[in-house]
């Protein structure tokens, strides 16, 4: 079974990708879009991307690509992050990482090396490549890719001590799951009017379920219109949960609505 994940070798997509593969088959990408891609056209089994961080908040071009792309969400995985500063010495001039990692440290370097360019590459494993190369490189990413001429200058960069992630394994949809203690869903409800977001947040409320997570995006379709990602704390097997979907399906008629599975959650520290 492939799982397809952020590359190259050493991301914290990877570190996560790495509790899904059991049989350590991973492939990498180079973007969350690709990444959901691989796996609604079946070059991939499993995908993981992540979602959500504790500081910086959404990984928004995944929320995208699984509005574009139609595929399963079958586990869950939440990872504490732990940046260190990685270069051959201290004469660089550029830290390169992630758009993530970059804002994650975002007062930390401030504090430490102020004024210092900084620059956003597809993966904090393409920025310690660059270091690697090139001495006024530096780069955040997880201590474990430091050695073979790189340094770790500093660890535990990260603006909050907690800093988790939120990754997601995604399959094909017709490995879509109803067991499990979570469902996210997808709802466009392509409507505008009074109330309609408090109407749709009644469907779990008036069922008790509880709801982990709300998020719009825009719908790409005009300005002020959204695709709200909802995640519940409920699986697809309750008919609590049945019902609150066959609410909000109501409420879309003019729009759509798509579950992406129900799946169970799990912390992995490594
Ligand atoms: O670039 C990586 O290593 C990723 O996997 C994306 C990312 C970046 C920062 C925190 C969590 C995930």
């Amino acid at each position: 079974m492939t799982t397809i994940t952020l590359g190259p070798s050493g991301t914290y997509s990877h570190r996560a990708a790495r509790a899904v593969a059991d049989d350590g088959d991973i492939d990498f990408a180079e973007s969350m879009t690709a990444i959901v891609e691989a796996v609604a056209e079946g070059t991939a089994d499993r995908g993981v991307v992540p979602v959500e961080n504790s500081i910086e908040g959404s990984v928004t071009e995944s929320l995208d690509a699984f509005t574009e792309y139609d595929v399963a969400v079958v586990r869950e995985i939440i990872t504490p992050i732990r940046h260190a500063l990685l270069a051959q010495d201290d004469s660089f001039s550029l830290v390169a990482s992630h758009a993530q990692a970059l804002a994650q440290c975002r007062g930390w370097l401030e504090e430490h090396y102020p004024g210092v360019d900084v620059e956003a590459v597809a993966s904090t494993a393409r920025g310690v490549e660059r270091a690697r190369e090139n001495p006024d490189v530096a780069a955040i990413g997880h201590p474990d890719n430091a050695g073979d001429g790189l340094d770790l200058l500093a660890e535990d960069i990260q603006d909050q001590s907690s800093n988790a992630t939120r990754f997601v394994a995604v399959a094909p949809a017709s490995e879509r799951k109803e067991g499990g203690g979570k469902t996210s869903f997808i709802i466009y409800p392509n409507a505008d009017y009074p109330g309609l977001l408090l109407e749709l947040l009644e469907a779990f409320a008036d069922r008790d379920i509880n709801l982990t997570r709300i998020e719009s995006r825009p719908s790409g379709e005009r300005l002020g219109d959204y695709v709200f990602h909802l995640d519940a704390a409920a699986g697809l097997y309750e008919e609590r949960c049945q019902a609150a979907l066959a609410d909000i399906e109501e409420l879309a008629e003019n729009g759509w609505v798509r579950h992406l599975g129900s799946y169970d959650t799990e912390t992995v520290i490594d």
